[in-house]
């Protein structure tokens, strides 16, 4: 079985099932194909328990599937769609949880529901944001909740927007909240009445100004790993709200806990250590990516450890009973740092890297992306590597001069819609990005061998007794290869990219390698001319299931064609106005639509929408004609002069790409 997000309470990702192995993994073939019926971003984590797959696809439609014929058996649809454009990178989710008859959902727009794994009927449900907290609109939830216990755990993103990170336990059977846990502190003198108040007064020893009015960030929206020996919780906390530190807190103090791995009584959700990977985060290097634990041998000793390779590009393994820093080195390009303080693993920052204060734009790696994001990394106990879906992004941080504006972007980072770059700046750009599947030796803290993809933000990892690893890629392909050695030994092309990470399970003495297929998440939404490197991947999304000497075949597919016929037949006389259109293109439609206004496939290419020039426009943008598709009204947020610029913008980039001889 597959019963927990990362299979068991280590969440290393690896099965020592060995039926499919390094001698036969040519032979693997499709089982069955199921179509999620979706048309974004796959990135759950399959469960499976008894027999059955419980999947969710794009918009958090939930799917009971049989794991051996393919079979649905339910489907439950928590209607988020309207909600769609909420959070920084689509509806997407990471997965479910089961537990005792129970499927566990965290909706996108903030709900905590209960299903009967049987018949997928409600259980119960509670809505996990205070809904009169003015903040309440900017947060979603997108990660898969945990259950320790006889409590399930669920924390929320936002952190783009404007909200106060927070992680709360709810008991299994009624839904009735047991504690919670703040990653930041609030306004000083409102008390939270939480299991986190000591370690707020803590906290806010480490913030200043008036950070409260952004929430200050620190999201969990991924990580949440449960130690039952050491009865602790270790929560991974995001970056900071807005990411400009001399916007938020003044340009003083930690800003505990962002960035950090929080360990928390599982019972209690009291305080126990934490560890900061970045302190005074600036550039959305987020500590929320995949946390594994591992008994390690350490300089002779033997650890019991904890690793994660957060978006600041240093791998970290840390003591998980004291949270002390045992190691950590980059795994990838870090240019912000030139490295770790050995005793305590702090940063040693180099100078260009607080644009902020230097008040010159930086170019930094890792990117806002990360060295690694949410896609998990895997370990082989029979190896003793860690591998790692991982990337090189550079991107250029400067602080925005303009007023931040809460519901809209609010990073305190000047953003560019894509206009403002030279071609010769986007090339230089888009020549330095790589995306890799690197082998860790986390002992050594060393890399073991590293295999190059096509295009960077490719898929989760599972490691076999096998002795293989699969990983999907951003080239259309789930794939196998060697773990020890990183020969590629097995691929199959799955008509889209496939981010999410594949599992393993065994019936009636059968293996079999299940994965979701289908592209979306933030990459492909905000990438633009980028995230085409690896060329269109967007297809149809499915639960795809292998075993050896599989015959399904999948119906042939052909990609649709990019756009082709610009929207105006001459750029808009008003630079003035492209310029202005630009910013609020950054500000409210990049994060969809993409970086240029190209679209990478997930949504529609603004260059050749018939839409923007005539009257429809101010009636989709304005008036919410396609709110039920997930496209919102910015009615309240935009003007009509406002919209008039962003058409400008997008008219002057359709010109540039689209305009025919
Ligand atoms: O700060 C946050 O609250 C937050 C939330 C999320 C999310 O919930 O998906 C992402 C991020 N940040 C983020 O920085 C990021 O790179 C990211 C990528 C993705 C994705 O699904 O592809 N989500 C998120
Ligand atoms: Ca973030």
């Amino acid at each position: 079985e597959w019963p927990l997000h990362g299979l068991d309470d280590t969440a290393q990702r690896f099965t020592d099932l060995e039926q499919i192995n390094t001698g036969n993994v040519d032979r693997l073939g499709l089982a069955f194909a199921h179509d999620l019926g979706t048309d974004r971003g796959q990135e759950a984590t399959p469960i499976m328990v008894d027999g059955v797959l419980y999947l969710v696809s794009a918009y958090d439609v939930v799917q009971a599937v049989d794991a051996v014929s393919g079979e649905l058996l339910w489907e439950y649809d928590p209607q988020v769609r309207a909600a769609s454009a909420r959070g920084c990178c689509g509806p997407v989710s990471r997965g479910v949880a089961v537990h005792e008859g129970k499927v566990f959902l965290g909706a996108l727009d903030g709900r905590l529901i209960a299903l009967d794994a049987k018949s997928g009927q409600v259980v119960w449900e509670v809505q996990t944001i205070d809904e009169a907290d003015p903040l309440a609109v900017n947060y979603t939830i997108t990660g898969a909740p945990r259950v320790v216990g006889d409590l399930v755990l669920i924390g929320n993103g936002g952190a783009e927007f404007g909200v106060r990170g927070f992680v709360t336990a709810y008991k299994v059977n009624s839904g009735e909240q047991a504690w919670r846990f703040y990653t930041v502190p609030g306004k000083p003198g409102v008390p939270d009445h939480a299991a986190s108040d000591n370690a707020m007064d803590m906290a806010a020893e480490t913030w200043a100004g008036d950070w409260w009015k952004y929430g200050g960030g620190g999201t969990a929206w991924d990580a949440i790993e449960y130690d039952p020996e050491l009865g602790l919780v270790y929560i991974g906390v995001g970056n900071g709200s807005p990411w400009n530190h001399q916007m938020r807190s003044d340009g003083k103090g930690d800003n505990l806990f962002l960035s950090s791995i929080v360990a928390l009584d599982a019972k209690t959700g009291a305080y126990r250590w934490h560890f900061q990977t970045t302190p005074a985060d600036s550039w959305d290097y987020t500590a929320t990516q995949n946390i594994i634990l591992a008994d390690l041998e350490i300089d002779g000793k033997p650890r019991k450890v904890l690793m994660q390779a957060p978006k600041n590009g240093f791998f970290y393994v840390l003591d998980r009973e004291t949270g002390d820093f045992i190691s950590g080195k980059p795994f990838v390009n870090v240019t912000w740092a030139t490295g770790l303080d050995p005793k305590t693993g702090r940063p040693i920052e180099a100078p260009s890297a607080r644009y902020y204060r230097t008040g010159e734009p930086s170019f930094q790696f890792p990117s806002s992306g990360g060295g690694h994001n949410w896609p998990p990394m895997a370990f082989s106990p029979d190896t003793g590597l860690v591998y790692i879906p991982a990337q090189d992004v550079g991107m250029p941080y400067a602080a925005a001069d303009e007023e931040q504006v809460i519901g809209a972007y609010t990073s305190g980072v000047a953003m560019d819609g894509g206009g403002a770059m030279t071609k010769e700046q986007r090339d230089e750009l888009y020549a330095g990005m790589k995306g890799y599947l690197i082998a860790w030796d986390p002992v050594r803290q060393k890399e073991a061998w590293r295999v190059n993809q096509v295009a960077p933000f490719n898929g989760g990892v599972l490691a076999t007794g096998g002795g293989l690893v699969f990983a999907g890629n951003t080239a259309r392909e789930l794939a196998a290869y060697d773990a020890k050695s990183g020969a590629k030994l097995w691929s199959f092309d799955a008509q889209t990219a496939v981010i999410a990470p594949p599992i393993s399970y065994a019936i009636d003495g059968v293996q079999y390698i299940a994965v979701l297929s289908g592209w979306g998440g933030g990459w492909p939404l905000t990438g633009g001319v980028m995230a085409l490197q690896a060329g269109k991947v967007v297809g149809p999304n499915r639960l795809l299931v292998f075993k050896l000497d599989g015959k399904e075949v999948l119906p042939p597919f052909t990609p649709p064609a990019g756009p082709s016929r610009a929207i105006v037949s001459a750029r808009p006389a008003d630079e003035a106005s492209i310029a202005r259109g630009n910013q609020l293109y950054a500000r409210y439609c990049l994060r969809c639509h993409g970086t240029g206004v190209v679209s990478a496939g997930a949504y529609p290419d603004l260059r050749a929408s018939g839409v923007v020039p005539g009257e429809a426009f101010a009636a989709v943008v304005l008036n919410g004609a396609l709110a039920a598709n997930g496209m919102p009204s910015f009615a309240g947020k935009l003007t009509p002069a406002q919209l008039n610029d962003i058409r400008s913008f997008i008219e002057a980039r359709s010109f540039e790409d689209l305009a025919q001889e």
